[in-house]
């Protein structure tokens, strides 16, 4: 840990680490922001099928088997990364062996590597399983993906955006300050659902004009996934916040306010 509580005359200052480590520190947080935001901007081509090289449903394709096999073991490379990373218990073990300043960032960068290398070696599955003919209703649908984009996007702000990322925490860093835990907060769409982010995403994958065995694939995987998340998460939640979330959660949905 590069900020340490002292023993003695000083004991409730926190030691600062040199301006080197801190620099250094600050940098490593800002190429893996930087990492993240190339690779969510990434996502969107990839998964809409506009403007990047290489998207969901091109690429050299092989037999089905492999394709299958192949993007499975993708999806479940991001999901151990991803869920496994994400717990308290990892977090603390984090804490022993590096600045829990970096532990955001590291967990933001790897989780941008693993699916990096989903985006390069994804295999596409082209057969067609639905396939939407009309244009303006094909453009709704489209428009309707792109919606959910921006309520994952919108949503990270809602909770902060830069404290997600771990932006905050080098920042805090750097400046000396002791790094926060993150707080809870229920603002705008969180006081509708628990989970706008994971609702944005649900949204981004299904809505599409054109939905081949692939997208089917990965959109089927990816909300089970989001599923198992979202019991995770409320795990660690309740224990971080105890009462404050066991009641947020009697109040408010989990996705669909008046569902469920
Ligand atoms: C990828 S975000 C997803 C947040 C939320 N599940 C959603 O779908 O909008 C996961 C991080 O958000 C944090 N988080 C979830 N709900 C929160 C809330 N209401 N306030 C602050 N942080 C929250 C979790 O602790 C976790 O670190």
């Amino acid at each position: 840990m590069s900020i340490t509580m002292q023993n003695g005359p000083n004991a409730a200052r926190p030691a600062v680490a040199s301006l080197a480590t801190r620099l250094l520190t600050l940098c490593y947080g800002g190429l893996a922001y930087l990492i993240f935001f190339g690779t969510f901007l990434y996502a969107v081509g990839f998964v809409s099928g506009f403007v990047v090289p290489k998207t969901i449903d091109t690429g050299r394709t092989s037999s089905l088997t492999t394709a299958l096999l192949v993007n499975l073991v993708l999806m479940s490379i991001f999901a151990v990364q991803h869920s496994g990373m994400a717990r308290q218990g990892f977090k603390k073990l984090f804490a022993r062996f590096a600045s829990p300043a970096i532990e955001r960032s590291t967990y933001v960068l790897l989780a941008s590597l693993s699916l990096i290398l989903l985006f390069w070696q994804w295999q596409p599955m082209p057969m067609v399983v639905w396939s939407v003919e009309n244009p303006t209703i094909a453009g709704i649908v489209t428009a309707g993906g792109f919606v959910g984009w921006l309520i994952v996007l919108y949503s990270t702000f809602l909770i902060s955006h830069f404290e997600l990322f771990g932006l905050t925490q080098v920042v805090s860093h750097f400046a000396g300050r002791v790094v926060e835990p993150m707080k809870f907060k229920t603002p705008g769409l969180y006081s509708l659902i628990r989970h706008p982010i994971y609702l944005g995403f649900i949204i981004a994958f299904w809505c599409t004009p054109v939905m081949t065995l692939g997208h089917l694939l990965f959109s089927t995987v990816t909300t089970a996934y989001i599923f198992v998340g979202i019991y995770l998460e409320e795990r660690d939640l309740v224990s971080m916040f105890g009462d404050q979330y066991r009641r947020y959660r009697e109040k408010v949905a989990m996705l669909v306010p008046g569902v469920f």
